[in-house]
């Protein structure tokens, strides 16, 4: 099963945040619609499984690294990663502020990667990039493939050559809707 261009696209998410936010809980849920309370923290495991997002099909990986990963490792497989699953637990504080400081390793190591980054993380464009869920992994299945997906979606939107992107065209439609407003106004 294959998209549009006939291939898979590889997709490579990394989930990260607190300890016991429920990261394998989540990882589990994703890959097959269960959740059974209890799970190993030790290992680190990479889940694969191929899904099709807007027509594409996606080979695609999701690390879930140990609780007691090195810093060496950490920034390793943020390297690696295309796309972040950053979690905390709404009834532990402590978890959120590890949020900001994930986020900014993230944006340290990627940067020092030397991409196109600088561009991708101009105010404007760093909120298309990042989307927002609570949801209950324990409750419902959907909220967690939705999630996911939408993280998918961002990862895909980011991959395609600069004019394809929703967020350039997103751009353009905004100017065009600016300017025309603006004459309406300029003939009243
Ligand atoms: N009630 C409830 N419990 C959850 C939910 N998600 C995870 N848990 C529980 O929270 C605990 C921690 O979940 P894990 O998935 O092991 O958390 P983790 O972030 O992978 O933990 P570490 O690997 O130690 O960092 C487990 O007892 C899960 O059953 C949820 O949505 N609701």
């Amino acid at each position: 099963n294959s998209g549009p261009s006939g291939k898979m696209v590889p997709v490579k998410l990394l989930i990260l945040g607190a300890q016991n936010t429920g990261k394998t809980a989540l990882c589990v849920r994703f890959m097959t619609k269960r959740f059974i309370g209890e799970y190993d923290h030790k290992k680190e495991v990479t889940y694969r499984c191929s899904r099709v997002v807007d027509q594409e099909a996606v080979d695609l990986e999701i690390l879930d690294i140990a609780c007691k990963s090195s810093a060496a490792s950490l920034e390793s497989s943020i390297r690696w990663a295309d796309g972040f699953l950053l979690l905390y637990s709404i009834t532990q504080r402590l978890t959120f502020l590890e949020v900001p400081r994930l986020k900014k390793l993230i944006d340290q190591t990627k940067q020092s990667l030397g991409r196109e980054l600088t561009r991708s993380l101009t105010e404007g464009t760093l909120k298309e990039r990042c989307g927002f869920n609570e949801l209950s992994v324990a409750e419902a299945v959907s909220a967690v493939e939705a999630t996911v997906f939408q993280l998918i979606r961002l990862v895909l939107d980011q991959q395609r050559p600069l004019p394809d992107r929703r967020s350039y065209m997103l751009t353009v439609r905004h100017a065009l809707t600016r300017k025309l407003t603006r004459s309406k106004t300029m003939q009243w």
